[in-house]
């Protein structure tokens, strides 16, 4: 349903985009994770036709983005970050607006405003002026103008930014209610946000696709990457000298130094965290130290998302050194 080949985006000096491919099958929700200024915004507004790339091309439903730009555009609902709304209009008379740009005749209108209202939860709300209503709910007029013309794909551009926890989680719900009937993208620097709404993540930073997979896979290549929990009764020196031969390790931290010392050991990335737990066990039960904890340490996303951000910037850095 959208396919991106090789994308970059230069804007002057300054790459935002940097040779990114992906693909997105139909009905597929995939959360686009990035730290701020990871190229995004500058991706979806490629996607959608908002600015041209510098290279590489793209397709919405087959069309070619910038072969058959005004075809491409009406496969596509999108809320552009920030939800930019003509703040001074009542919510249906902005809707009315956004459909006759849309080339939706007035009867049409008024009956999916009615449905795009219902959906969004503004039934009760058509009346009101967009600038006197809260962030969450013009959210949701950002929302219902993107579903106006019943889009097939739905670009959403950190849909939750700037939103309380209630607010939040009525998007994500409203996200969520939209699955089936679209295919959806939609950017977030928030891992919560793409956990619990999307099927698929892809991980951008520095304009690079760093990782692509189902949220539960992220989290078993996080688990490969998390700490490993150790409390023994002894010195952490004595732990320390006594584990680091065990190549994989690449640092330890001390957490606690009494009769038990509690340590925080990092793997190297290509480790295998289960035969390092037994590595671990096995040195510790020949030396007879009594052992309180010993287990990796829970997997996050964000743990992850720092992690591969980090190797990035090194591998930048070796690249221009
Ligand atoms: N109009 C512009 N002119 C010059 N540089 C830009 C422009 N828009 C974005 N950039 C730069 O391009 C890079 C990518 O920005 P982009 O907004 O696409 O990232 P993002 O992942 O969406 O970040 P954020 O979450 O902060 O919106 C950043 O270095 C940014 O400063």
């Amino acid at each position: 349903m959208i396919i991106a080949k090789n994308l970059v985006k230069w804007y002057g000096p300054t790459l935002a985009v940097d040779d990114l491919s992906f693909e997105i099958p139909k009905g597929e929700i995939v959360g686009f994770l990035g730290p701020n200024g990871a190229g995004k915004s500058t991706t979806l507004r490629i996607l959608t036709g908002y600015l041209p790339p510098t290279a590489g091309s793209a397709s919405i439903a087959d069309y070619d983005i910038l072969k058959q730009p005004l075809e491409a555009r009406t496969q596509i609902g999108y809320l552009p970050e920030g939800t930019p709304l003509y703040g001074e209009a009542r919510v249906t008379e902005y809707l009315h607006y956004r459909g006759s740009l849309l080339g939706m005749t007035r009867k049409d209108r008024n009956q999916r405003i009615e449905e795009v209202c219902d959906r969004c939860g503004l039934s009760h709300l058509k009346r009101r002026v967009i600038s006197r209503l809260s962030k969450g709910n013009r959210q949701r007029v950002g929302l219902a103008q993107a579903l106006l013309s019943k889009p097939p794909i739905l670009i959403l551009d950190e849909p939750t930014a700037a939103l309380d926890p209630n607010q939040i989680s009525e998007v994500r719900k409203l996200i969520k209610e939209l699955r089936g009937e679209h295919t959806i993208l939609l950017s977030t620097h928030i891992l919560p946000e793409v956990e619990k709404t999307a099927d698929r993540v892809m991980i951008i930073a520095g304009g690079r696709l760093l990782a692509d997979g189902k949220p539960s896979e992220l989290r078993q290549q996080i688990a490969q990457d998390a700490a490993i929990i150790l409390e023994a009764k002894t010195s952490a020196t004595q732990l320390t000298s006594m584990l680091k031969p065990l190549t994989d390790i690449t640092s330890f931290e001390t957490l606690t130094d009494s009769d038990y010392s509690r340590l925080s050991i990092t793997p190297t990335s290509h480790s295998n965290n289960t035969q390092l737990l037994t590595a671990i066990g096995n040195k510790l039960l020949k030396e007879q130290i009594a052992v309180r904890e010993l287990h990796t340490e829970q997997a996050s996303l964000e743990t992850f998302f720092v992690k591969i951000t980090d190797r990035l910037a090194t591998q930048q850095s070796s690249e221009s050194a």
